[in-house]
């Protein structure tokens, strides 16, 4: 990657042109400068106006990070069995022709993919899925990165050698008018007027089937999940579910994935890893209870759930896998001894946070592919428990549970594991929520965890508030 300063956009496009027709080459130029504060929602929304759908969401509950993209200028996709190793070389060859023209070096700007993987490659696909290929990660026409007070946009534009740099530049220009034009949403809600759990009373079984197996074999944990299906009397726009999650889920990551005719959207509490230089962030999630509205009751859960034996066999399978990784890839690891509670708006969740080091020069996608799928959304053992999933789960994951967010091309980035999640296709959503079976799990129990993990995007979509 070649980073310009001092010129002006203008003439670092007018090089890329004259560099692209000398190597016969397309190139890549992204150009990143700080703007006038906007609402990142309505940024969004103007991706369904401008660029027919296609669109990204993406924001941090810490930092309050966000990263909106609209347009795809170009996607990388993978149906192969290994996505991971596909999408990093094909991002490294791509990030390599890049020039990118800046003021200042900030993370989360310039040229970077967002997109996700599925769960399990080897499960075979259903109609559900079939817009989403195995990984598929989107470089965006234009993205809004806010971080603290400030905002950056970053244009990217692919140059080939048959460019006119002066029309690619009008072009910009233009575009760039209608981008921070005002604009006023208004919206109405569709409403559900279809609700079907998918094999429930099946479920259940498969709960009780797990823990037969469990007692008779050296699997410790296996994830299971099941779906929700609601039809609206209208098509819905991901925009407005954004935005009630926003106000609904303030301590979870929101992510959404819009293709125009398929959104994948969800709130999720759980980061996979996050990756800045040499500093590397996971955490280990599992273990549940229900919150409850009245003050006593809600503060003896939180204690029952920090006491409770079986919830806290579910949380250290987790603790031992990611430390595992992590001792393998980093050279110095934290990870605290025993388990909080991280709180979020329907549930208390076990929560251990997961800080490294790493000197060693190993790409992030390598990261992710080695902490996928945790035990919080797999099992343990992780082949054992995944190939009880790929046979008798009654469910085609997709990209349900599985990891979600973006990468540049200097290996920072940040993934969190897409649960809490539903894909829109109209007026049609599929939810998802799983949980994590082990010997003590009892399968009404275990039914009624699912219950109230669907409550976030049930909510944001108009159902039970
Ligand atoms: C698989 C899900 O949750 C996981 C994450 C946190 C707690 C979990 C649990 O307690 O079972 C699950 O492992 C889901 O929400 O669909
Ligand atoms: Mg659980």
């Amino acid at each position: 990657m070649i980073v310009t300063i001092e010129k002006s956009f203008r003439t670092s496009l007018l090089e890329a042109c004259t560099k692209a027709k000398t190597i016969g080459k397309n190139i890549l130029v992204s150009y990143v400068k700080e703007v006038q504060w906007q609402d990142p929602l309505l940024f969004y929304a103007r991706g369904k106006q401008l660029y027919n759908g296609e669109r990204f969401y993406w924001s941090e509950p810490t930092t309050n990070m966000t990263i909106t993209g609209i347009g795809f200028v170009t996607s990388i996709k993978s149906d192969k069995d290994k996505p991971f190793t596909h999408i990093q070389a094909e991002w490294s060859k791509m990030e390599q022709a890049c020039i990118l023209h800046q003021q200042e070096a900030v993370i989360g700007t310039g040229p970077l993919l967002f997109g996700g993987f599925t769960f399990d490659s080897q499960k075979e696909k259903t109609r559900l899925w079939e817009e989403f290929a195995n990984a598929w990660f989107v470089l965006p026409t234009f993205m809004l990165t806010s971080k603290d007070t400030k905002q950056y946009m970053t244009a990217n534009i692919f140059v080939t050698p048959h460019t006119d740099a002066e029309e690619v530049y009008e072009a910009y220009k233009r575009s760039e008018r209608e981008l921070f034009h005002d604009i006023h949403m208004t919206w109405e809600e569709p409403a559900i007027v279809g609700e079907e759990e998918v094999y429930p009373v099946e479920w259940m079984n498969l709960v009780q089937e797990a823990v037969d197996t469990m007692k008779q074999s050296d699997i410790e944990k296996i994830v299971l999940a099941r779906e929700l299906k609601l039809t609206f009397d209208e098509n819905i726009d991901s925009f407005y579910v954004l935005k009630n999650l926003h106000e609904q889920q303030t301590s979870s990551y929101l992510f959404s994935f819009d293709t125009s005719t398929s959104c994948f959207i969800g709130a999720t509490p759980e980061r996979l890893i996050r990756k800045e230089g040499n500093q590397l962030t996971s955490m280990c999630l599992a273990g549940t209870i229900g919150r409850s509205e009245t003050e006593i009751e809600d503060t003896k859960n939180y204690h029952e759930l920090l006491n409770d034996a079986k919830n806290i066999r579910e949380h250290k399978i987790v603790v031992q896998m990611i430390r595992g990784v992590m001792e393998e890839v980093c050279d110095t690891v934290n990870i605290p001894a025993e388990p909080t509670i991280l709180a979020v708006r329907n549930l208390y969740h076990l929560y251990t946070p997961v800080c490294a080091n790493t000197n060693e020069a190993i790409h992030f996608v390598d990261i992710v592919e080695k902490l996928h799928p945790t035990p919080a959304l797999g099992g343990y053992p992780k082949e054992e428990a995944l190939s009880f999933i790929r046979e008798k789960e009654m469910l085609d994951r997709g990209w349900y549970a599985a990891p979600i967010g973006w990468m540049d091309g200097q290996q920072n980035g940040e993934f969190a594991v897409a649960i809490r999640s539903g894909l829109v296709k109209g007026k049609d959503v599929s939810l998802f929520a799983g949980c994590g079976i082990v010997e003590e799990s009892t399968p009404v129990a275990e039914y009624e965890e699912t219950r109230i993990k669907f409550k976030p995007m049930l909510a944001a979509l108009g159902g039970t508030k």
